[in-house]
């Protein structure tokens, strides 16, 4: 179905999922931390957290070409920017969420090819949904929109607070993180300004 290496979170190769390992894995971790899986309250438990696995990481099972599809003509060659998307992922470091929002913008190709604004959405959840760094999250959408839009130019900012930062290590919530990523035209200071004015009017 797949082509595992493109698939990947980073750069290591990935396969299907496997719900039998993954439950005995969560088995082991709760003897782990010296609970007793056989009580009655987490029997179930293995299983629920193994198919909970499975939905937040879809994303490794997912190719972005896959999702950002509806390409149409409008003839804009202004900047789109969707704002304020929902960013749910998983810190690679900790296995714990880190959660915020993205912001996606970019300046159509000269012939004019553009997205479905849901698709630009659907593309954040796709590498989100991954064992994940934030600055690979960020990076990994700027160029998935250049390489299938190829767009004159993208901007890809993304905040989130991260639970590792929070409910435990440092405990330091309330602190966001803020990565950008930024391509072609987009560079261009006086563009760039414009995009960022846009993002963080409230
Ligand atoms: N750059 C980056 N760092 C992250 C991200 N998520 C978590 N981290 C950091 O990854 C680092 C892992 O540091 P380590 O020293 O290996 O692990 P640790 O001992 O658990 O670190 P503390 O969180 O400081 O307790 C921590 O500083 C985290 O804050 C991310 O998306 N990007
Ligand atoms: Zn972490």
């Amino acid at each position: 179905m797949t082509d595992p290496v493109t698939l990947s979170g980073g750069e290591g190769a990935i396969g299907e999922f496997d719900e039998k390992r993954a439950e005995a894995a969560v088995r082991e971790l709760l003897i782990a931390v010296g609970e007793n899986p056989d009580r009655e309250g987490l029997l179930a438990t293995p299983g629920r957290v193994a198919r909970a696995y499975k939905e937040i990481f879809a994303g490794l099972r997912q190719r972005p070409e896959d999702v950002l599809t509806t390409t149409f003509d409008l003839g804009h060659d202004e900047m789109v920017l969707v704002k304020d998307i929902e960013v749910m992922s998983t810190c690679e470091h900790h296995l714990v969420p880190f959660h915020g929002v993205a912001h996606v913008g970019y300046i159509p190709s000269t012939d004019g090819k553009i997205t479905g604004l849901s698709k630009l959405a659907r593309l954040v959840d796709v590498f989100a949904r991954r064992p994940q760094v934030q600055e690979r999250l960020t990076t990994q959408v700027a160029e998935s929109v250049m390489e299938i839009l190829d767009p004159r130019g993208v901007i890809v900012v993304i905040e989130c607070e991260h639970m590792c930062m929070t409910m435990r290590g440092v405990r330091k919530p309330g602190a966001k993180t803020i990565t950008s990523a930024v391509r072609g035209q987009l560079r261009d200071p006086a563009t760039r300004n414009e995009a960022m004015t846009l993002i963080m009017a409230r």
